[in-house]
């Protein structure tokens, strides 16, 4: 049970909250989906396929990277996203935690990314035999108003971290090798990836969640 049960909102609040919000009432069936990203688009949409009751349409928007919990910082970002939107809209917060550092750089793996590349994040753990990690996704949906709960849908994916091997096109995919592949995500093709990865897990969560709530109502 990832999503937080205090955050589950009924079947009706639910659809309620999605036909009321504002601008909704000719695509009563739409959710935004926020980010700044257009790999994690790519694969949002790769993932989702053509299984999911309502249509997705993005919007590029760098929201602020918070500090905190991986939880606390997608419940913010979702309800940052939900004051621009102003209706429902999900979003998510990628993590890459590395065990012999006590889950860091988790949240904040966006700029040591930035700094270091893949070969740094390597050498980084070049002084612990511990070379196990894990990355998880964080998915983030608001109903549309600020104020509204949010449900989170996580996903994990361990592995550990390699020196990188692989396709340059998305991240830290080259160094990040899942447990039980002799390939890295960057040496896996994108379904591979998806049928295990942290973002696979967490957009699938998602996903049956908004098709049991879609059979409830119909
Ligand atoms: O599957 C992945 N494979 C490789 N690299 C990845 C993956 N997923 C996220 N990443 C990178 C992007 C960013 O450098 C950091 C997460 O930071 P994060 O704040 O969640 O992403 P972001 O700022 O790029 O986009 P957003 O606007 O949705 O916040 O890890
Ligand atoms: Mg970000």
């Amino acid at each position: 049970m990832f999503h937080s049960r205090a955050a589950i909102l009924s079947g009706q609040r639910l659809l309620g909250h999605l036909r009321s919000s504002a601008g909704m009432a000719a695509n009563s069936r739409r959710i935004v989906f926020v980010t700044g990203n257009a790999k994690k688009l790519e694969e949002v949409k790769q993932i989702l396929g053509t299984g999911f009751p309502y249509e997705v349409v993005a919007k590029k928007v760098d929201l602020p990277e918070y500090q905190g919990e991986p939880d606390d910082i997608s419940r913010a970002k979702a309800r940052e996203a939900a004051k621009q939107i102003q209706g429902p809209c999900v979003v998510e917060d990628t993590c890459l935690c590395f065990n012999a550092l006590g889950g860091l750089p988790g949240p904040y793996i966006k700029w040591f990314l930035e700094k270091i590349g893949p070969e740094g994040l390597y050498r980084m753990l070049t002084g612990w035999e511990d070379k196990s990690a894990y990355a998880m996704c964080t998915m983030a949906f608001s109903p549309g108003n600020p104020q509204d709960e949010v449900l989170l849908f996580k996903g994990i994916a361990p592995g550990k971290i390699v020196d990188p091997r692989g396709s340059r096109d998305f991240g830290w995919d080259p160094c990040f090798q899942p447990e039980g592949f002799e390939k890295t995500y960057g040496e896996m093709t994108k379904e591979e990836k998806h049928e295990i990865s942290h973002r696979g897990r967490a957009v699938r969560a998602m996903q049956e969640y908004f098709l049991k709530q879609a059979e409830q109502n119909s």
